[in-house]
């Protein structure tokens, strides 16, 4: 579990992290969202201990960062894969970190393989792709097998298969009971991942929840064969609709709730979906700035 509450930070006399809160579950993967400079990154380092908050406190299962007594036997962090030993292979960072970890050398060689690098695990670093690097910042991250995985941008230099790749690793660590804090610019991403939702702006929460539920507020997307009949139910349940192209629908609640109020009235519908925009349209009227949709998003280097 991660408990962030009012975390605070200055810099230069302006407040870049301004009294954030929110905490994350086991089980759970959270998506960290807002635009450049919002205030991401700064957040993470303070909640693993690289920066100092200027009030506030950031725990890890109750515990600060500094305070664990085998950190990365409890919470794995990938902050930035390019700052890696370039003059190491693969092997060797892994093999360093599992001696200081405690761990068994034989995991060194399990988690190559679970993060592709089996054949790439004898190459140097320096010599490793931005999506390389990621990879191995990962196995790096769950070297200690952690209960708790804090990622700044993980999808970064990924190809599309290694974000499905991606996908598939974290929604599995979640399940077996982690917890998941990923933040990132990549909204299709978030959307895809994550379960619960902070969106950040200017230093401050401008909203968490689960993600169903703050995508609800963007609308739904509904088209029945009879569209003035499914008007009428929709209304009748205090529903009101848009017109949308296409003869579509669009109305502020659950897809569920759509679903369920088509059914009891035995309509046909023929599309019932997020309304366009989804998580990009409630990023736009939260935080007024323009997120990246593509996988264009660079490493940033920290001072
Ligand atoms: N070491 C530092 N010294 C001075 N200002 C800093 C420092 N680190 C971050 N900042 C400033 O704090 C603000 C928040 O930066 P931060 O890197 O946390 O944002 P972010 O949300 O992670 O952005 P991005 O998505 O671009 O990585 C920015 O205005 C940034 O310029």
């Amino acid at each position: 579990m991660i408990d962030v509450s009012e975390l605070t930070k200055q810099y230069g006399g302006r407040t870049v992290v301004d009294r954030v809160s929110f905490d994350c579950a086991p089980g759970t993967i959270t998506g960290f969202l807002g635009p450049n400079g919002a205030g991401k990154s700064t957040t993470l380092r303070m909640l693993c201990g690289l920066t100092n908050a200027a009030s506030g406190t950031a725990t890890i299962g109750g515990t600060p960062y500094r305070r664990l007594a085998n950190p990365g036997r409890e919470i794995g962090v990938l902050l930035d894969a390019s700052a890696q030993h370039s003059g190491r292979t693969g092997r060797e960072v892994l093999t360093l970190s599992a001696g200081i970890l405690q761990m068994p050398r034989q995991r060194v060689g399990q988690l190559l393989e679970l993060v592709g690098l089996r054949d790439a695990g004898g190459q140097r670093v320096g010599g490793y792709s931005l999506g390389m690097r990621q990879r191995l910042g990962l196995a790096h991250a769950l070297l200690g097998d952690p209960r708790v995985l804090v990622l700044d941008e993980p999808a970064n230099g990924l190809d599309p298969a290694g974000i499905f790749w991606l996908r598939g690793l974290l929604r599995e660590f979640a399940d077996r009971g982690g917890t998941v804090l990923l933040s990132s610019h990549l909204l299709r991403e978030v959307e895809a991942l994550a379960d619960q939702l902070v969106v950040i702006g200017d230093g401050q929460v401008v909203a968490r929840g689960g993600r169903d539920e703050l995508l609800a507020a963007a609308g739904v997307r509904v088209r029945a064969r009879d569209r003035q009949a499914l008007r009428r139910t929709l209304a009748g349940a205090g529903l009101p609709t848009q017109e949308l192209e296409g003869g579509a629908l669009l109305v502020h609640t659950a897809a569920e709730t759509v679903g369920e109020l088509a059914a009891q009235a035995g309509l046909v519908l023929l599309e019932l979906r997020a309304a366009d925009g989804g998580l990009e349209q409630l990023f736009l009227s939260l935080t007024g700035d323009r997120p990246t949709t593509t996988d264009q998003a660079q490493p940033r280097e920290h001072p």
